[in-house]
């Protein structure tokens, strides 16, 4: 059975698995940490292959490459006759069952349910699935199948994992520490089991374990250190040549004969190497003998090992070569590497975000709880009118000691002589004070305008109003005869008014209210003199607006903004977190192990989602429009379907962020690097019509921009979507929805280790 066989791209598809020269380093290119350094292995079809090595000696790595997670720097890897990731290999797949270091498991889900959804991506019925679960709970020892994942306890965890691998009864099986925490009798009785199962040659396990000795049942071992194999062949066979006790023994002299290869770096190393005692070499031509020699003297000899090294060691070989899948074309199609989605692929995924997220109760009341607070802290704190600011009051006319600023005044009598029509203006400071104060309530009182703007200095007072003595006769007096009034006269008719200017929107409002109570005053004159209302105003009239309210408001200016804010980023919230937290807990790279691909966990976590936004666009909408009445003019339709493209938007970038962060730490600082410029720019603030021209542009292109106006524009203006405003906000929503996705999509399918 045993024969030479010359190693060929045929014969290497033969074989389960089979790398040749691989070479991985992580780190820089100034100072890699080299980790495969042309590694040779060969896993034949039916074994059990011991993947033996040091912590940290670089297994996970090699074993992640042969999922296809991770990607060499350069050499091969086949895997059941395929390259990892390509046409025929099954990689990823359900040929495969991969059981990572990590527990990768869903915590809120029970036993059965995780591994309904394993078997529903493996494709198997979940009538199929309740009877193999049966088994492996008897396998395995586990608890009740109802019991919640992260119930159990760590060694538990780690059984069902193994369950997870096991339960589609995959060709390969690949498995990372499967025997850790768990006690001697279950660990042979799982090796019991993997014996069973490969006995028919249909399954082929690779087991990666620190309990050397366990690995005696292994078909074949492979010592793992320094970026290679030091030998890889049947561990009876290599106990025997070393004349060794045990794996250990054999692994420890193989390390002192790898390290005489090289030159002594240390007295450290120089002790070990006098106190082991060395075997001779099974043939000493073998040490002087090339690399190279290994491509040719058989699949096995392709492993140029410590132990293999010039020997004509084979592995069993079929006598014919099986149908093989087809030979992977290079350059295969872009189209083609985005595979289409699979419907039991995304039940499952859809099953599963579903579930992970309505059984998290913390997590379901912090998405309804947040839209909704913030929605109503918004109405409550933003764009109410201030009517209590505190304004100083220095009134002349009445006199320095009068402490009531509302001095009385004659409301009724009209000042004009009916017969000369002659004025007599009187006490007209206190008639303006009146309706000043009917707008704001605050009036302070001051003896004099030293005392008043010293308090105004100490923050007192917002604004300071000084009436001069004969401020209503000279008034008349300078509207009278205009043409002669002097200079004294006009000063002395007119409010002297100090501001205190710090807040823009403060000033705005008061001097609106100085001016307006001005325009009431006079108006009041006109009306009990029966004089036509606008006489003695300002020649300047405010008509009903065109769109939006009297009194401007500034809810409803920033109300659009901040509802898509809300949605926007709860959105990059939620999708970044979902997604970084099944990266972490190495569930998404298991899915994709299981053949599940990117665009198909995009695409159910965006269906997910999108239940989410639904509720909570409609929850922001409501508080906003049925409690805090902000306006509503246009299609309440058509308002729904811009939140809920913008709730997508924020979905996907926050695909975007997970894909791009590998920590939840940079994911924050990333969204919230990202929020505090949209905030800024979008003209949810601030109009973007104000902004220096090069923001301006920016600030066209950002995600919340066009959609603001196109929101506000349907709310205030009651415009319809055949209005360019209103559609250029749709139009750049979609675009960036697809820009955000196939970022991703590229970012997931390319971005390996
Ligand atoms: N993503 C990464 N970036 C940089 N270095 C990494 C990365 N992953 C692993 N390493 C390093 O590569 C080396 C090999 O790691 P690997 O996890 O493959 O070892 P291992 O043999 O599986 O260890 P253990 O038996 O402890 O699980 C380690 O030094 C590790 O620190």
């Amino acid at each position: 059975m045993l024969k030479p066989q010359k190693s060929t791209v045929a014969s290497r598809r033969q074989q389960a698995v089979c790398v040749r020269r691989a070479h991985k380093k992580y780190g820089p290119r100034n100072n890699p940490n080299i980790i495969l350094d042309g590694l040779n292995m060969t896993v034949p079809k039916g074994a059990i292959y011991g993947l033996l090595g040091a912590s940290g000696c670089g297994k996970t790595t090699l074993l992640s490459c042969i999922v296809g997670r991770r990607r060499l720097n350069s050499g091969e890897i086949w895997v059941l006759g395929g390259r990892p990731g390509g046409p025929g290999s099954g990689v990823p797949g359900p040929r495969i069952g991969y059981m990572p270091q990590e527990i990768a498991l869903f915590g809120e889900f029970s036993i059965r349910e995780t591994m309904i959804y394993f078997g529903w991506i493996a494709g198997m019925a979940t009538k199929v699935v309740d009877v193999r679960i049966d088994f492996l709970v008897n396998l395995l020892q586990l608890p009740n199948p109802t019991r919640q994942v992260k119930n159990l306890s760590g060694g538990q965890q780690r059984r069902v994992s193994l369950a997870a691998a096991l339960l589609h009864s995959p060709e390969l099986l690949i498995l990372d520490e499967p025997t850790v925490g768990v006690d001697p009798v279950l660990r042979q009785g799982i090796w019991d089991h993997l014996v069973e199962i490969t006995k028919g040659g249909r399954t082929t396990v690779i087991i990666t374990t620190h309990y050397i000795d366990e690995t005696k049942q292994a078909n074949i071992i492979g010592l793992m250190r320094g970026g290679r194999f030091l030998a890889e062949e049947p561990p009876a066979d290599l106990i025997q040549r070393y004349a060794a006790d045990s794996l250990e023994d054999v692994f420890l002299k193989l390390s002192v004969l790898q390290n005489l290869g090289k030159r002594r770096r240390s007295s450290i190393l120089a002790d070990v190497v006098e106190r082991v005692e060395i075997p001779a070499l099974p043939d000493p031509s073998a040490d002087i003998e090339e690399a190279e020699i290994g491509e040719i003297s058989g699949e096995f000899g392709d492993n140029v090992s410590m132990s293999s090294k010039g020997r004509t060691i084979v592995t069993e070989t079929h006598a014919t070569i099986e149908a093989l899948p087809p030979e992977e074309k290079q350059n295969r199609a872009f189209i083609e590497r985005i595979k289409p989605m699979k419907l039991h692929h995304m039940e499952a995924l859809i099953w599963k975000n579903f579930w992970s997220l309505f059984r998290n109760y913390g997590l379901l009341t912090f998405i309804i709880g947040l839209p909704l607070s913030q929605m109503i802290l918004f109405c409550l704190a933003i764009g109410h009118y201030p009517l209590e600011l505190p304004i100083g009051v220095v009134n002349y006319e009445v006199g320095p000691n009068n402490t009531n600023v509302l001095c009385h005044y004659n409301k009724n009598t009209c000042p004009q002589d009916p017969e000369t029509w002659e004025w007599n203006l009187t006490r007209f400071s206190c008639t303006y004070l009146d309706y000043l104060s009917k707008r704001q309530h605050n009036l302070i009182p001051f003896p004099s305008k030293a005392v008043a703007l010293a308090e105004a200095a100490r923050g007192k007072a917002r604004v300071v109003l000084v009436f001069p003595a004969n401020f209503s006769s000279s008034l008349q007096d300078r509207v009278r005869d205009a043409r002669h009034a002097d200079n004294y006269t006009l000063a002395s008719s007119e409010i002297e008014v100090h501001l205190d200017d710090t807040d823009k929107q403060m000033e705005w409002m008061l001097n609106r209210d100085i001016q307006l109570s001005l325009m009431d005053a006079t108006e009041h004159l006109t009306d009990i003199c029966n004089l036509p209302r606008r006489m003695l105003s300002v020649p300047v009239h405010f008509n009903k607006p065109i769109f939006g309210l009297e009194v401007p408001n500034f809810t409803d200016f920033a109300g659009p903004g901040v509802i898509l804010t809300i949605i926007f980023f709860l959105a990059v919230a939620l999708t970044s977190g979902a997604m970084l937290q099944e990266r972490n807990e190495g569930i998404l790279e298991r899915s994709l192990v299981s053949g599940i691909t990117g665009t198909e966990i995009l695409f159910s976590h965006v269906i997910v989602q999108m239940l989410v936004m639904g509720v909570q666009t409609v929850t922001v909408l409501l508080i906003g429009f049925l409690v805090f009445k902000l306006t509503l003019e246009g299609s309440l339709v058509w308002v729904v379907i811009l939140t809920l493209m913008n709730g997508l938007c924020g979905m996907t970038f926050g695909f975007v962020v997970s894909c791009i962060c590998d920590t939840e730490r940079t994911a924050t600082y990333l969204a919230l690097g990202s929020f505090l410029p949209m905030m800024l720019l979008c003209g949810i603030i601030w109009p973007v019509e104000g902004m220096h021209r090069v923001l301006q542009w920016i600030s066209y292109v950002l995600p919340l921009t066009k959609s603001t106006e196109s929101l506000r524009s349907m709310l205030q203006r009651g415009w319809s979507i055949e209005v360019p405003t209103v559609y250029s906000g749709f139009i750049s929503t979609v675009v960036w929805i697809v820009v955000y996705l196939t970022v991703s999509i590229l970012l997931i399918k390319f971005k390996k280790g």
